[in-house]
């Protein structure tokens, strides 16, 4: 399935796990959840819209000229008859099929909707905290207190819009309306502390050598044959830009991601390789900027995981529920701290057919509304630490052979981050 390449855009129903089975032996044992949830599907952002709006229309005509021989004026019937032809004996032209959704396309989003929420990432978060209520009862109870409970989301729409979509799956309508969400703060040190990192932004996020290996592989040869194929499998006589192919599948994505009902005509020019062609070109790009590519980049998420250790390991039992809704570049980096999904040698442009079966892969890993999941428990006086990424168990790096982890052996595996994270020598911040 092509669809299972989208990338960082790609729909949480993806990856969801939904069997909620829950573990016997090990009820009653869990005292604290702790979460890191990435908003669910959203819109684009503004230039993203605006290519959309403005350069797609275009686009499309120019497919739609190249793939059909009709002039204005036949009647529905004949256009029918001929497009049906077309398809048949003409392998070069796409199928009447999707010709007609290219037909039917427009631009869904309009600039004052970037970023916001979309009504398929509402259901995304409702639906997760089910399940995760589902699995773990007495730590996500249906009945709201704000001392079991602490929710909080960064100063955007579509992570305010998450958190709401959630409490509504764990409370119902109407006792979310009551859950107290703290006002968001400008940089939240926790949930986006990369936004306060100086030596991050400049070394990593605004440094172009960050973005080398995805500029290598975006004029490499094996990037040109996927241009080439998709060129003439839209029929067109010259070959299309990366930045038109990228306008595509971007939009492939986010079409998908919106909703599982209809098709986007824009995945039409993708087949299996040429997909993953591109994927791998997002891969690239966020290993760089917020993985493993510098160290920088990941050892700062040492704020994030202290917060989660401190919580565990402090006496007091409330909250039970600590919930945190925030974006990409907080669960990537969080999952680099971890040391999950490394591979052994860095990712580059030209180890694309040494990869195929890489471990970093965002469109697994970090799909709209991935999260991690920590979770405590404690039996028979020892406490141990579960962790479920897209609801699923992994084993961390401290526990190689177990998925329930014993506390000091995290402690002793993850030692420096708690002793080596002072957050403003590590970015240089003045
Ligand atoms: O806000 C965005 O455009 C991206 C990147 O955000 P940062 O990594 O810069 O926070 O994250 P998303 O909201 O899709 O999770």
């Amino acid at each position: 399935m092509i669809t299972n390449h989208l990338g960082t855009k790609s729909p949480y129903r993806y990856v969801a796990n939904i069997n909620c089975t829950k573990d016997n032996n090990l009820q009653g044992c869990a005292k604290k959840i702790w979460m890191l949830v990435r908003h669910g599907t959203r819109n684009p952002n503004v230039l993203q819209i605006q290519k959309m709006q403005g350069y797609l229309p275009i686009l499309k005509d120019i497919i739609l000229e190249r793939n059909s021989n009709l002039s204005q004026g036949y009647l529905p019937i004949l256009k029918d008859i001929i497009l049906e032809r077309n398809s048949n004996l003409s392998s070069s032209k796409l199928q009447k099929s999707d010709i007609e959704l290219f037909e039917n396309w427009y631009p869904k989003v309009n600039e004052k909707d970037s970023k916001k929420l979309t009504i398929e990432g509402e259901h995304e978060m409702l639906e997760l905290a089910e399940r995760m209520q589902a699995r773990f009862p007495d730590l996500l109870p249906p009945v709201y207190s704000n001392t079991s409970y602490k929710f909080k989301f960064t100063n955007t729409q579509r992570t305010k819009k998450s958190a709401e979509n959630f409490a509504v799956g764990l409370f119902g309508k109407k006792t979310a309306k009551d859950v107290y969400f703290p006002e968001p703060i400008k940089h939240d040190a926790v949930l986006r502390f990369y936004k306060m990192c100086s030596k991050w932004i400049s070394n990593v996020k605004h440094n172009d050598s960050t973005y080398a290996e995805r500029q290598i592989f975006e004029n490499s040869l094996l990037m040109k044959e996927a241009l080439r194929k998709i060129s003439k499998k839209l029929n067109f006589e010259n070959m299309l830009s990366f930045d038109d192919v990228n306008l595509m599948y971007t939009t492939c994505a986010f079409e998908t991601a919106w909703t599982s009902n209809t098709k986007s005509p824009w995945c039409i020019p993708f087949d299996i390789d040429t997909i993953k062609v591109m994927e791998y070109s997002e891969d690239l790009k966020y290993y760089w900027v917020d993985g493993y590519g510098k160290e920088i980049t990941y050892k700062q998420a040492c704020i994030a995981f202290n917060n989660m250790l401190n919580f565990m390991t402090a006496e007091d039992p409330y909250p039970h529920a600590v919930l945190y809704f925030t974006h990409s570049g907080t669960l990537l980096k969080m999952l680099s701290h971890l040391n999950l999904y490394r591979e052994d040698k860095p990712l580059r442009a030209a180890d694309y057919n040494d990869n195929h079966n890489r471990k970093w892969r965002v469109s697994k890993i970090d799909t709209f509304g991935s999260n991690l999941a920590f979770i405590l428990h404690k039996c028979n006086g020892e406490k141990k630490l579960l962790v479920l990424h897209n609801e699923v168990p992994v084993k961390l790096p401290s526990c190689p052979d177990n998925e329930l982890c014993d506390l000091q052996k995290i402690k002793d595996y993850y030692s420096s981050s708690i002793t080596d994270c002072s957050f403003d020598s590590i970015c240089e911040n003045n």
